[in-house]
């Protein structure tokens, strides 16, 4: 086909959603993958709970890994509190440049950050180059094998304090079963299961909360 699937999606963003209104871009997206093509965003079951855990927090510094085509960016940088950033981190440019323009047609450029690249070049370079002292809030939604080892830099990196959050997606399907072991076993974070379904489907998946003790 010509076109690819986040081509296709930001052309539902634009021909559905209206422009600075982050909750007509989200329905649009779901709408999209809804009944047209499934895609790999958070999706509405996952994102109402996405929503509560961001609400609770309110985070001035949030990061997320795994931009994708930016649904999650506009879900997360709509609720933010004026002042507060979202750094999301893309490895792909050609998802990169989709999400900028969807978060960008939500009107939330202002509030979001997107970088490109691998998420384990620049965790170490969060302190000095965006002056972020430490993150309140961390959505991993990239690699399922990257969440360990990225959850492990961000400790190394200093970028967690008492009372961080983190919210994985997809701890059930396709699954994260190593990060899910460290953060229920460590004696540094309070995990907690959120049971839901896998976006668009009636799989079982879920996200995991867990509260960084240090
Ligand atoms: O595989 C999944 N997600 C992997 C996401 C990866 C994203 O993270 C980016 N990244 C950004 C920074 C990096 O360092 C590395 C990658 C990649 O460029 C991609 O944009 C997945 C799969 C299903 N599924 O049903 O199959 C459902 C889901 O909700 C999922 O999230
Ligand atoms: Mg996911």
């Amino acid at each position: 086909t010509r076109t690819t699937r986040p081509q296709r999606l930001l052309r539902a963003v634009q021909k559905n959603a209206t422009r600075n209104n982050p909750l007509s871009v989200i329905s649009a997206i779901d709408d999209f993958c809804r009944h047209r093509e499934w895609a790999m965003n958070v999706g509405d079951e996952k994102g109402f709970i996405l929503d509560s855990v961001v609400n609770e927090v309110s985070p001035v510094t949030a990061l997320e890994l795994g931009a994708y085509c930016g649904y999650s960016a506009v879900r997360i940088a709509r609720l933010l509190p004026p002042g507060a950033c979202l750094i999301t981190l893309e490895f792909n440019p050609d998802y990169a440049a989709i999400a900028r323009q969807v978060i960008a047609w939500a009107g939330l450029e202002d509030k979001v950050q997107l970088v490109e690249g691998a998420s384990g070049d620049w965790i170490p370079r969060m302190k000095e180059h965006f002056g972020i002292e430490t993150f309140d809030f961390v959505f991993l939604d990239h690699w399922k094998d990257s969440y360990l080892p990225d959850t492990k830099l961000l400790e190394e990196c200093g970028l967690l304090r008492k009372g961080t959050v983190l919210l994985a997606d997809n701890v059930i399907c396709p699954g994260a079963p190593d990060y899910l072991e460290y953060v229920r076993k460590s004696l540094s974070y309070e995990s907690r299961f959120f049971k839901s379904h896998l976006e668009y489907t009636k799989a079982e998946d879920g996200l995991e909360k867990s509260v960084y003790l240090s």
